[in-house]
């Protein structure tokens, strides 16, 4: 049976990593994100910030009753050319902050430079680094390009164990593809699904998020397709899918948000 609209946008609601993650962000904007991310129809899977305001985000949610959504944050941000032990001590401290879930860029510049060891040795140390939280490995496949590289970081870093492969920052020119979602969703699939898939970059519509679910379904199987396994990282993506709920952006306050 095909979903409606109003289901899949309710289904993509339910597996959103809400993101707001620009230079200028400030303590209201991260206040009105998690208002935001508890909307009349549930809440995000997660909210998605800098680490500096990973504890003002929980604290937030925490207040409005929304315990149940998980902070994420990034490391390695947005260039993935750090250290890795710099990165593992930046994927320490957000955990350390609060952090539920870790977004770390992969190596990516330095896999298309020919150094495939690098980005084992730092999703191996942001492993260790994040205990209990989960680890979320940016591939950012805009940059990768090649179909190669992309097969090669998913199935590196997922040998490196990571929790989900994403496939962008949403900070360059060419973000989440089908094509890159295609390879990385093939990899998971035949590494046994146990690792998760997040698209990020430029999803703004529900066409959009019916793009990634149908293909995570298609792959992986309909089961398969939960917050557990599928994250959509999107900044804007809400407000069209509250429009397809008949809920305009302003009504995705809840009454005393
Ligand atoms: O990780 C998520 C991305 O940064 C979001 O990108 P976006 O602003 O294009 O939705």
């Amino acid at each position: 049976m095909t979903a409606t609209d109003a289901q899949l946008a309710r289904k993509a609601i339910g597996l959103l990593d809400f993101t707001s993650l620009n230079p200028d962000d400030d303590e209201a904007r991260i206040r009105d994100l998690c208002r935001r991310a508890l909307t009349p129809v549930g809440p995000v899977a997660a909210v998605c910030v800098y680490p500096r305001f990973v504890a003002l985000a929980r604290q937030t949610l925490d207040a409005l009753g929304g315990n149940q959504v998980k902070v994420a944050t990034v490391t390695n941000f947005p260039a993935g050319a750090a250290d890795v032990e710099v990165v593992a001590a930046e994927t320490r401290a957000a955990v350390e902050a609060g952090a539920d879930e870790v977004d770390v860029v992969y190596p990516y510049a330095a896999l298309r430079g020919g150094d495939a060891t690098v980005g084992v040795e730092l999703v191996r140390a942001c492993k260790r680094a994040c205990g209990d939280a989960l680890l979320k490995v940016i591939l950012e496949t805009g940059e990768l390009a090649d179909p190669a590289l992309i097969r090669q970081a998913s199935r590196d870093a997922i040998e490196a164990g990571a929790d989900f492969i994403k496939t962008s920052t949403g900070k360059v020119v060419v973000n989440a593809t089908e094509q890159a979602a295609r390879l990385m969703l093939e990899v998971i699939a035949e590494t046994g699904g146990r690792v998760g898939f997040k698209p990020a970059g430029g999803i703004r519509t529900l066409a959009d998020a019916r793009l990634y679910i149908g293909l995570a379904e298609e792959y992986l199987g309909q089961d398969w397709v939960t917050p557990e396994h599928l994250r959509l990282g999107a900044s804007s993506v809400l407000d069209d899918l509250l429009r397809h709920l008949g809920l305009g952006s302003e009504g995705a306050a809840k009454e005393g948000y």
